[in-house]
């Protein structure tokens, strides 16, 4: 038995070797980038104007119109001293501008501009460069793609990115009692459920499942089962089956599949049997049936090894603290993680604690931590990771 730091450091020293391959910047969403970004040339790349309005050529009240530039123009207007254009936003402006202002400050009379006030030198001009200049860094590698992130690559003209590889997951339930939802089922069954979770908790960090497996709790049908899915994938996540029942096959399953144990049974609560294991460079969780076991595992220890094998710098979810609403002490013996919900900066821990109760963590939206013994008063700090 490890302690939840222990299993977390254990999963944090993996040496991994990290893959990469080339993406199209509409499908570049959530990959960290497998290399250094440099600006190819100065952004914005010519002096703009930012309003609809009229570039003018000295700081005056009033001035000749002497024609009109709009957004993708290329033409080279000359204007001299008291002569002025029409501009619209985005639209170069012409080489002498002393300052753009904007339409509604202005009155038009026959070929004559009047302003409402004085202009301000460079007032509404985009300068060449003034968001990067050319050569200048805009990413190191390993930034994570967020939209922002596509627009930039976009506005520099990047068709195409070199981002790391994410892994290959693949999914197996194990149980004998388990029934896919809408079939029938009798006495005894119940319908699976977790995969919906992990495959759900996958989507929402941008993973997917490759293959998705339901065996049933037999040792041959278990050991086959885990080297077919490990014939396809970088992470293979196992739900149930892990326990010390005499139905419980997947530990001996994975060991006769030549995958070596990391680390068995971690002093919390949920989770206690979870298994972590390693083949080469493929790496198995074995979560807990229980369905808030095997969801609290994929947040804590899952998702810090999808994000580290898919070249994130930091991986996990971060750790926030926020104050009780209420007092609460951990009757559990086991540090524990809690099915919360954080409203209005405040943690109400929920009620339906159970390994087995999925319905306060569907309501909820954190998971809070409490360590063993510990007591809290209305207004003491708890930590929290929230996962929607
Ligand atoms: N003698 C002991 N018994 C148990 C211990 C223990 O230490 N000693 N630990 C308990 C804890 S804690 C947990 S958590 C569970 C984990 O057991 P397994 O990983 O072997 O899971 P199963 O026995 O297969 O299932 C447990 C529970 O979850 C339901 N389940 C399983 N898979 C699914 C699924 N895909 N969808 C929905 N529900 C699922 C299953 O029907 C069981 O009710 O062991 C305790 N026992
Ligand atoms: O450790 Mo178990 O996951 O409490 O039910």
């Amino acid at each position: 038995m490890v302690t939840i730091e222990e299993a977390l450091h254990i999963i944090e020293d993996q040496k991994i070797i990290l893959k990469s391959e080339t993406k199209p910047l509409e499908e570049s969403l959530g990959y960290a980038l497998a290399t250094n970004t440099a600006s190819p040339f100065d952004v914005p790349e010519f002096d703009n104007s930012a309003m609809d309005g009229y570039a003018l050529c000295g700081l005056y009240q009033g001035y000749q119109l002497v024609g009109e530039v709009a957004a993708g123009d290329s033409k080279e207007i000359l204007m001299n001293d008291g002569e002025a254009v029409r501009i619209f936003t985005g639209a170069k402006v012409p080489q002498n501008t002393s300052a753009v202002m904007m339409q509604e400050k202005t009155s038009v009379k026959e070929n004559t501009l009047f302003l409402d006030e004085m202009p301000k030198a460079g007032q509404n001009i985009r300068k060449k460069g003034g968001q990067l200049e050319e050569g200048q860094e805009v990413f190191i590698e390993g930034h994570i793609l967020n939209p922002p992130s596509l627009a930039l690559m976009g506005s520099l003209g990047l068709e195409n990115l070199k981002v790391f590889s994410k892994p290959r997951v693949n999914i197996i339930t194990t149980g004998n009692e388990l029934v896919k939802p809408g079939q029938p089922k009798t006495e005894g069954q119940i319908y699976e459920s977790n995969s919906y979770a992990i495959s759900g908790a996958l989507q929402q960090f941008g993973f997917e499942h490759h293959q998705k497996t339901q065996i049933q709790d037999d040792f041959e049908a278990t050991k086959a089962g885990i080297k077919t899915a490990l014939e396809s994938c970088d992470i293979l996540i196992i739900s149930g089956g892990i326990s010390v029942g005499d139905y419980d096959f997947v530990k001996q399953s994975l060991e006769e599949n030549g995958v070596n144990e990391l680390f068995y049974k971690v002093f919390q609560k949920p989770g206690k049997p979870l298994y972590f294991g390693r083949k080469g460079n493929q790496f198995v969780f074995a979560l807990p049936g229980n369905p808030a076991s095997s969801l609290t595992c994929f947040y804590v220890y899952v998702l810090p090894l999808l994000q580290k094998l898919s070249g994130y710098p930091k991986a996990g979810l971060t750790t926030y603290q926020f104050p009780i609403k209420h007092a609460y002490e951990n009757r559990f013996g086991r540090p524990s993680f809690l099915k919360a919900a954080v409203f209005d900066g405040k943690v109400e821990i929920l009620d339906g604690q159970g390994s087995s109760m999925i319905q306060s963590m569907a309501k909820g939206n954190a998971l809070a931590f409490i360590d063993k013994e510990e007591k809290l008063e209305e207004g003491d700090l708890i930590k929290c990771k929230l996962i929607s």
